[in-house]
């Protein structure tokens, strides 16, 4: 199996990530236990700048945090120069407290409330990326209000199918997002964002989807928006500043995923750029990626518990976590690789299965994984967790979350502690009417 990053297999014969050998993590912060390599990380996010600088051209990139968002990892984003992309008033209050400059960062979402705009508004972010025409005109008037002109984009649906999971298509016509590029709905958001007294228009915004491994969708729906961007110069005389492409690009779950190269899809984009704007003057081009920023960074390290065996059919393995602190098997049908991090280096002798320790015949992590024999107690190690399982996590069944650290050089840091029993507490509240009275003489 292809390890991930900066992960090893160590003398030990242990998996190690970030020059930590795992097994010690998992007895010194316990399990299940989200370990996030904070070199690869890093490298990934210089991915696409060093791309894009190759290609000549004006560029953002901006990480999209809802793929996983803490403080810490705010600051890498703002240390290795990203802007930041948040889908809520929980995702911006994080990188405010981070200390992120909010001018580098922009508020998406479909149904963003009067409360969460007043709130990116108060506190100078860069842009709103304006999703419809509820919004268009709330935000104006909050504007207004608040005496402010407003940067926006405006979010497009390209009508762009890319092939991924259908919960995770966004750019199709029949989707929630955006104002729609093919009946005409851009042309009126354009006009009415032109005539809003205190929004000022900036540029467009179009994603396609999730997961997407090849580069013609995102070929495609720059042709849409270089046609909107001439279509805009001629009917309006508005010349966007800003095309943003979105994020959407695949990583490695499994063996027979074959993602392209950042750079692939960085050059693929720029020589569709190119010949959208040939002569022309060509936006400023942002993306805004989160899975491939963090995704294959994230390894989730379990204890192996109960075991089952139904004979002539599987070997049940359950490990102390499950759809809790990774949906995505339930959700989406996906797919996960992953080695017993104790035994890293012993050939496979089983074929089992990875069940969690929730109560529904769902909660299946891995079908037919092949491992050296499995003990409890051993430490199950899946990979490519880094995106959409910590930012999707829950409390169901009242499991506490895990706790999240960075490995980086020999070290780990703590950057989310494990929720503790009275965490889940903390915001319940018993009526009066149910505390116990004092019986009656
Ligand atoms: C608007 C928008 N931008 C960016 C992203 C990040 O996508 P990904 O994590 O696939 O790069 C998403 C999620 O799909 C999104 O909805
Ligand atoms: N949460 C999804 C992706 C959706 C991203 C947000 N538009 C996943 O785990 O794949």
């Amino acid at each position: 199996m292809q390890l991930r990053g900066t992960s090893r297999i160590n003398e030990q014969g242990h998996l190690e990530i970030g020059g930590v050998d795992s097994v010690d993590l998992s007895r010194r912060f316990g399990t299940p236990l989200y370990v996030m390599d904070e070199q690869m990380i890093r490298e990934r996010m210089r991915a696409f700048i060093n791309a894009f600088r190759k290609t000549g051209l004006s560029f953002q990139v901006a990480y999209a945090s809802k793929a996983f968002s803490t403080l810490a990892m705010c600051r890498l984003v703002e240390e290795e120069g990203l802007y930041l992309d948040v889908v809520s008033d929980g995702e911006l209050y994080t990188a405010l407290k981070a200390n992120f400059p909010p001018e580098r960062i922009y508020f998406h979402g479909n149904n963003k409330t009067p409360e969460e705009l007043e709130m990116g508004l108060k506190a100078g972010i860069g842009w709103f990326v304006v999703d419809n025409f509820t919004e268009l005109s709330l935000l104006n008037s909050l504007a207004q209000r608040e005496g402010i002109t407003v940067r926006i984009l405006l979010r497009t649906t390209p009508g762009v199918e890319a092939h991924t999971h259908d919960y995770i298509q966004t750019g199709q016509e029949d989707s929630k997002f955006g104002f729609d590029l093919g009946n005409g709905q851009v042309k009126r958001a354009i006009q009415q964002s032109l005539q809003s007294e205190r929004l000022q228009l900036d540029g467009f915004h179009c994603h396609i989807g999730s997961q997407i491994f090849g580069a013609e969708g995102f070929r495609l729906a720059v042709q849409k928006m270089a046609a909107l961007t001439r279509e805009s110069r001629a009917v309006f005389g508005f010349h966007p500043r800003i095309l943003n492409l979105g994020g959407g690009f695949g990583i490695r779950y499994q063996a027979s995923d074959r993602p392209i190269p950042i750079e692939e899809y960085v050059s693929a984009i720029a020589e569709e750029i190119r010949a959208g704007f040939s002569g022309e003057t060509c936006p400023e081009i942002w993306l805004e990626p989160g899975r491939s920023i963090v995704g294959e960074a994230g390894t989730t390290l379990y204890r192996v518990g109960s075991t089952k065996e139904v004979p002539g059919i599987r070997k049940y393995v359950a490990v102390d976590g499950g759809m809790n602190d990774n949906p995505r098997p339930a959700l989406y049908q996906a797919t996960y690789e992953a080695i017993v991090a104790n035994r890293a280096a012993e050939t496979p002798q089983e074929r089992i299965s990875v069940a969690g320790k929730l109560c529904e015949s769902g909660d299946m992590l891995i079908w037919d994984l092949d491992v050296p024999k499995v003990e409890t107690g051993d430490v199950l190690a899946v990979l490519s967790t880094g995106a959409y399982n910590y930012s999707m996590a829950n409390n169901y069944n009242r499991l506490r979350r895990p706790a999240v650290v960075f490995v980086r050089d020999g070290q780990a840091d703590l950057v989310v502690q494990r929720e503790r029993l009275d965490d889940l507490l903390q915001n319940d509240r018993i009526p009066e009417r149910m505390m116990a009275v004092e019986p009656v003489e």
